[in-house]
This record gives structure tokens, sequence and C-alpha cells, in this order.
């Protein structure tokens, strides 16, 4: 029996460097923790593309690898294999001056203890101060930048308290404020809202958002709560130490004419053409070890395998 190929369409003659115009690009990237005998494959190969002035939510199980990622991109870890960019710095391969000037330029990160961000014996206006000194910025630029971001983040009030007479959430907006003290491009924050209320944490997303919009800033969130998804427009899954799935969320015109906040959720496929299937998916048809592939002219489908030497 001779089976008649569909016509492929045609790719372009050479395919565009993966994430070329992207601000953040992760590639297969893998992190290996040796610890005593063991070996902890943190990260396994994860994909991950953030274009410049996006804001984006990565979600995941306890141990799927989020602060790890997080860790590497805001230059304080470094991966074991695989390709990592931020702008123009390849973070795999980087001297330690320009790591320092990674650092201090390029990204701001907030820790997920909000204590571990704040000094105990410095006051709120003091410690947004402290990273523009070590960039050497001039006095009267980090007075009048200090006010402003204090401002932005509605804790002006709190100028010259330490960090033991604010409220969580006042050490929370501190810890930002000093985060965008250099003016980075990439503001980082694992677990922002971890410690905090339903209430201070909504607050809290509503500043990282007209972070977003009023500065430009790229934002990249970590956080183990899925329900941050209905905060951002784009959410990122990861599970073992890869990215699975993707979830977009637009506002639509709806039939009455009302607006209408539209989710979709789409699988990630790596560069050599890999995807995992939702275990839902998996499960409702038994879809197990080996699966059809069928091309048809416009997506491809995955049947379950109709039997035959196993
Ligand atoms: N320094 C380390 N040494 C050994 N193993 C580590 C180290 N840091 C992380 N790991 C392991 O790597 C895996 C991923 O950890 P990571 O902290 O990145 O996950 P996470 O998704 O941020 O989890 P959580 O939400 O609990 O913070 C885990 O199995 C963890 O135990």
């Amino acid at each position: 029996m001779s089976i008649t190929p569909l016509p492929l369409p045609q790719p372009p003659a050479k395919a565009p460097e993966f994430g070329r115009d992207a601000l953040i690009v992760c590639e297969s990237l893998v992190r290996i923790y040796q610890s005593g005998s063991v070996e902890v494959q943190a990260l396994q190969g994860l994909d991950l593309v953030v274009d410049s002035g996006e804001m984006v939510a990565v979600v995941g199980a306890s141990g799927s690898g989020k602060s790890t990622l997080l860790s590497i991109l805001a230059g304080v870890d470094a991966p074991t294999a695989g390709r990592v960019r931020v702008d123009r710095w390849n973070l795999l391969d980087m001297s330690r001056a320009d790591r320092v000037r990674y650092r201090r330029h390029t990204v701001g990160l907030v820790r997920q203890q909000t204590a571990a961000n704040l000094i105990p014996y410095l006051t709120a206006r003091q410690m947004v101060d402290l990273p523009m000194t070590a960039a050497r910025t001039p006095r009267r630029v980090r007075r009048r930048r200090a006010a402003e971001l204090l401002d932005l983040l509605g804790v002006a009030e709190c100028a010259e308290r330490r960090p033991a007479q604010l409220s969580g959430g006042q050490q929370m907006r501190v810890a930002i404020a000093v985060a965008l003290a250099n003016e980075p491009r990439v503001l980082l924050a694992d677990e922002p809202t971890g410690e905090l209320d339903n209430a201070t944490s909504a607050a809290v997303f509503g500043l990282l958002r007209e972070i977003n919009r009023r500065l430009g800033v790229t934002v990249v969130i970590v956080t183990h709560d899925p329900s941050v998804s209905g905060q951002v427009e784009r959410t990122v899954a990861i599970r073992d130490g890869r990215t699975s799935s993707e979830v977009l969320r637009r506002t639509a015109t709806g039939d009455d004419g009302a607006p209408q906040v539209i989710a979709e959720e789409y699988a990630v496929m790596d560069r050599t053409g890999r995807i995992q299937v939702p275990r839902d998916y998996r499960e409702a048809l038994a879809l197990t070890r080996r699966v059809r592939l069928v091309l048809e002219a416009d997506h491809v489908a995955i049947r379950p395998d109709g039997g035959g030497p196993g």
C-alpha cells in the first residue's frame, strides 16, 4: 500500500534564532545541584522567552524549579548547561565584574522572605539609597529618585522608618522600591505575596502591574499560587524543571458588547518538537506509551495506539 504524503508547507530558508527579539531567553536550561553523592536536577531543559515590557507569572508546585530559575535570571546562581540571555548579557559566560554590573543595573530582585530584602538598622530611604550609592549615582539624583520611588510605591510616609516599624505589605513595597532603585530593565519577584493576606497581596499585585505599565519594566513573578494567572496576561507553568504550558489572557468583546476576559491554555513545544500532553487528556483517552500522530491540513492529531505489537 502506498501512502500519498500531504504537501508540507515549506519552512523559511533559515529559521530565525530562538527568541531573537526577546528580552529574556532561556533555552534547554539545566541546573544540577550536587548534594553529597546525590544529584538533584532542579531544571531539566527549560525553555522560556519573555518580551520587553511583558508581565509574566511563572507558576509550579513546590520543588518544580521556580526559585532556581529566578536565581539564574538574577545572576545569583549559574546554570549547569543550556543558554540564557537577558538583554545583551549571556549569563552562562560572564566575568565577575560583568556579573556585578548586570546585578546592579539590569535586574532588580525581590526575594521570597520579605525580611530578607531589608536591612534592620536602615530606614526605608537609606535602603533605597544604597544600590544607587553602589552605582555611584550623584547624591542629588539619589535623593530625588528615592523620594519618587517611595511615593510611587505608596510608602512616602514611611521614608524615615526602619523595617521593624513597617507592616508586611509596607516592607514588600519598600523592597520593590529598593529593587527598582537603579532603573533595571527587569524586575524579578519570588513569591512576592507569599506572606501577605489576600487584600494586601491584591494591592501588591496592582502595584506590580502599575510599575510594569508606567515604568515599562519587564516583570517576572514566581509563585506556587495558580490564582495569580488571573492577575497577569501570561502565565507559564513549570513542571519537573521544564516549561509545560502557558495560559494567555486577553480581553475581547462578547456578544452583548461587554468586555470579556478570555483565558486560553497552550502546551509549550521545545525546539526539538517535544510537548507535554496534560495528564487529564492522557487519562481521558487512555493515551499511554505510544500514540499515533496524524498530520492534517491545519493541525496535528494525537490518537491512541490502535494495538499491534508492543
Ligand atoms: N542548593 C541546593 N542544593 C541541592 N538541591 C537544591 C538546592 N536548591 C534547590 N534544590 C532542589 O532543586 C529542586 C528545585 O528547587 P526550587 O527551590 O527551585 O523549587 P521551587 O519550585 O522554587 O520550590 P518552592 O516553591 O518550594 O520554593 C528541588 O528538588 C530542591 O530540593
